[in-house]
């Protein structure tokens, strides 16, 4: 292994807590740490994953067909129950697509969990073994051309025939086609489809049902059915996010998955989930998976390549005719970084937490008890949306602080952003999703106005808060609380007043709804600060004897609220809450905190531990030998294997020396 870059070296060795230990927390455990080290470390080893063609001297299609050979490498082990536990293959899946997604992606995130949470016992027996032994490859087509975010629009029909017993699934106009799915294009020869169920000339609304799209012994599409790929998209090269059309195709009764709701030989349509929402199960459970496994690992990997890039770097002068320093020793530099690593803690903690709630919350569900589903939707879908627009946003912070290098493929920060920014659409786009927590919120407000108790995420808006803002220079933790809930809990009632007039004034409710959407997003949004700063607080309240670690993650999260009120420092003054004096001393400390974190800001992505591979960044090298590895990855351009390219003979050549050499 190469020396390690001085630069960086010298960042280490000043750091003044454990890596180690913090990467444990991070983990969950140092057994969990360990775990995923071998198993990357194993995958690492291994040239089916780390000799492949370059990635970004792929065209596209070779993109697809490379994370293809990788897909049927990963299904032969998981084969072997190698994987069985869900956590190894999560890391190992991490290894092989690194920010990527894997042509087999919505099998294992979406089309398995679909059956196994929506089928009925007999059905679960039947498909879900097929599916974990990959002898068939799902994805989940709900999303249509026309109809994405309204599932209560879908076009897609599954009409009921008793005679038969069938269901025929058909798209009856051109923005009735699935469109978007991943892995539908080329590589799923099943889906589970959410179509309209109708029986009878009625309209149930969108159930799942499990339909074969391609013959399993040579991948013919099977009759009736027209499926496709998409198209190149902004990113997600190496997945065929297709379409699919189905003209009148048949498929037995047993095809819809009967967990939540039956259909009997003779049509009789019989409810048995509690909840009618219960077909959004599989939304849920994604939504809650991408806070920390997309929105916060993709922020971590950019911070990691810029922070590092930044103690190698060395620019300009800061000592008049001194040497050049590394340029995270601008204050600038710091204000672009180090408030996105604050961030990118934050949103871990909260991502740990939702995480864990959703297992909870779910495994209560599945016993028959839904009574804590409203928060898990709400909760899940707000910081959802945080998450997944705040880490865009910092990654591309990352790659403006990278200047020049930081637009190179070679920094691996385009991958990373392209890849994580659709998380800000799919699976509910962002504004969408904010308003479900808006509705949420307004439930509450209502409830607390009635001098009702609220709970769990909302306890706060039937609290007593308080008028003035008690936030000094020491920055307790309570008192940025009090701060954040005031906050939200002001923006939460001046909204809801606001429905409450426009109604008063005569205004539909959904006309006064939508007069105050903007409002109620912003409301959600600040909701949803409020809950991460909260995260963060408890987990710093939990943490055990870590006095280093507690000490710089305590100031991280100091500079994570205090650079938030900044941000939004109307919010928190603007009706007298917060003072001047008090917003002109948080913005004095959001400087002294970034000078404080500076000395360990290498130590701190370094515990994100991600390996070289997986950053797939020349900039953010673990040794830090940027210059040597940039020049290496120029002379590997495909556009340099001749001296002279092609073009030059069929369009240069003849303009400049009037003849042609072709
Ligand atoms: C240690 C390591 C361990 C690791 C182990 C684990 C490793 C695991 C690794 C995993 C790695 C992950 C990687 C991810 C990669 C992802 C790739 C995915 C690609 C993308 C896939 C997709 O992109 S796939 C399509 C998604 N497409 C949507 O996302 C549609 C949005 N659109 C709607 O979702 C609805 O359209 C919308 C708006 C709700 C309105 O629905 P609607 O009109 O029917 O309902 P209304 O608005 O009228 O609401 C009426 C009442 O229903 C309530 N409600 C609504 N939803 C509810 C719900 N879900 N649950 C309960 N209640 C709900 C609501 O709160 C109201 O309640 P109330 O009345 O009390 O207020
Ligand atoms: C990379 C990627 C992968 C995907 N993978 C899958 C998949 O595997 N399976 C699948 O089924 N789908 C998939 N999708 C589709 C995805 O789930 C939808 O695109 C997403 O839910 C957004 O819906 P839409 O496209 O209809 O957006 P639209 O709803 O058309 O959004 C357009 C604009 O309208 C606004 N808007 C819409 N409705 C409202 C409202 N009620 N109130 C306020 N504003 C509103 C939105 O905020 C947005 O600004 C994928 C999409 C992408 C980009």
């Amino acid at each position: 292994m190469a020396a390690v870059n001085p630069d960086l070296q010298s960042e280490r060795d000043g750091a003044t807590f454990d890596t180690n230990k913090l990467t444990f927390l991070l983990d969950g455990g140092e057994g969990m740490t360990e775990r995923r080290r071998e198993v990357e470390a194993e995958a690492l080893a291994d040239p089916e994953v780390t000799g492949g063609p370059h990635y970004h001297f792929m065209s596209r299609p070779e993109q697809y067909s490379d994370a293809v050979r990788k897909a049927v490498h990963y299904m032969k082990q998981a084969k072997t129950g190698k994987f069985d536990n869900p956590a190894d293959a999560h890391w190992y899946r991490n290894t092989l697509w690194p920010n990527e997604m894997a042509p087999i992606g919505l099998h294992t995130t979406m089309f398995l969990p679909t059956l196994e949470n929506n089928s009925s016992p007999e059905q679960k027996e039947k498909w879900a073994p097929l599916a974990k032994d990959f002898k068939i490859i799902g994805t989940y087509s709900q999303t249509e051309m026309g109809h994405g975010t309204n599932l209560k629009a879908l076009e897609t029909t599954a009409t009921y025939e008793p005679e038969l017993e069938q269901f025929i699934l058909h798209s009856p106009t051109l923005s009735s086609i699935k469109w978007w799915p991943g892995g539908l294009g080329k590589t799923s020869n099943f889906a589970v489809v959410m179509a309209s169920m109708i029986i009878k000339g009625k309209n149930y609304g969108m159930h799942p049902f499990i339909v074969q799209l391609r013959s399993l012994e040579d991948h013919t599409v099977i009759t009736g059915i027209e499926v496709g790929d998409i198209g190149p998209k902004f990113g997600f090269n190496t997945i065929d996010n297709g379409y699919l059309k189905f003209d009148h195709v048949r498929i037995p009764r047993e095809n819809l998955l009967m967990k939540n709701a039956v259909v009997e030989p003779d049509g009789t349509y019989v409810r048995i989930a509690k909840n009618e929402k219960a077909a959004y199960s599989t939304m849920i459970f994604v939504r809650a998976m991408i806070v920390l496994e997309v929105a916060t690992r993709g922020l971590a990997q950019a911070c990691t390549i810029a922070v590092r890039y930044s103690c190698v770097r060395r620019q300009s002068e800061l000592v008049p005719g001194g040497p050049e320093p590394k340029v995270l020793d601008f204050q600038t530099q710091q204000y672009k970084l180090l408030p996105v690593l604050a961030s990118c803690y934050a949103y871990w903690f909260s991502g740990l937490f939702i995480r864990m709630t959703y297992f909870q919350i779910n495994y209560e569900i599945q016993q028959g008890n839904i009574d804590l589903l409203p928060e898990l939707h709400a909760v899940s879908s707000g910081l959802k949306a945080f998450t997944s627009y705040g880490s865009m946003a910092g990654i591309e912070q990352c790659r403006l602080a990278c200047g020049g290098h930081g637009f190179s493929q070679a920094s691996g920060l385009p991958k990373i952003y392209t890849t994580m920014t659709a998380g800000c659409t799919y699976e509910g786009e962002n504004s969408v999703l904010y308003l479900q927590m808006a509705r949420y919120l307004m439930k509450s407000f209502l409830q607390a106005e009635k001098g009702e108790t609220t709970t769990n995420s909302v306890a706060y808006l039937s609290k007593k808060n308080l008028d003035k803002c008690v936030l000094g220079a020491t920055l307790s933790p309570d008192t940025i609380i009090a701060a954040y809930e005031h906050r939200a809990a002001r923006l939460v009632r001046k909204a809801g007043l606001r429905v409450n007039a426009l109604e008063a004034a005569g205004k539909p409710y959904h006309e006064a709804w939508n007069l105050t959407s903007v409002q109620f997003t912003k409301a959600a949004e600040a909701h949803c600060h409020y809950f991460v700063v909260l995260k963060f607080a408890d987990t710093l309240e939990e943490m055990e004897d870590e006095a280093e670690i507690h000490n710089v993650l305590l100031q991280l999260f100091q500079l994570y609220a205090c650079y938030g009120i900044t941000n939004y420092a109307a919010d928190f003054t603007e009706d007298g809450f917060m003072s001047q004096e008090q917003l002109d001393m948080v913005r004095l400390r959001v400087l002294d905190l970034m000078a404080d974190i500076r000395p360990n800001a290498v130590a701190l992505v370094d515990s994100f531990d991600y390996p070289d591979h997986i950053l797939g960044s020349v900039l953010g090298r673990y040794d830090g030998n940027v210059y040597e590895n940039l020049y290496k990855w120029a002379k590997d351009s495909p556009l340099n294997k001749t001296e002279v390219h092609d073009s030059y003979y069929k369009y240069l050549q003849p303009m400049i020396t009037g003849k042609s050499n072709l």
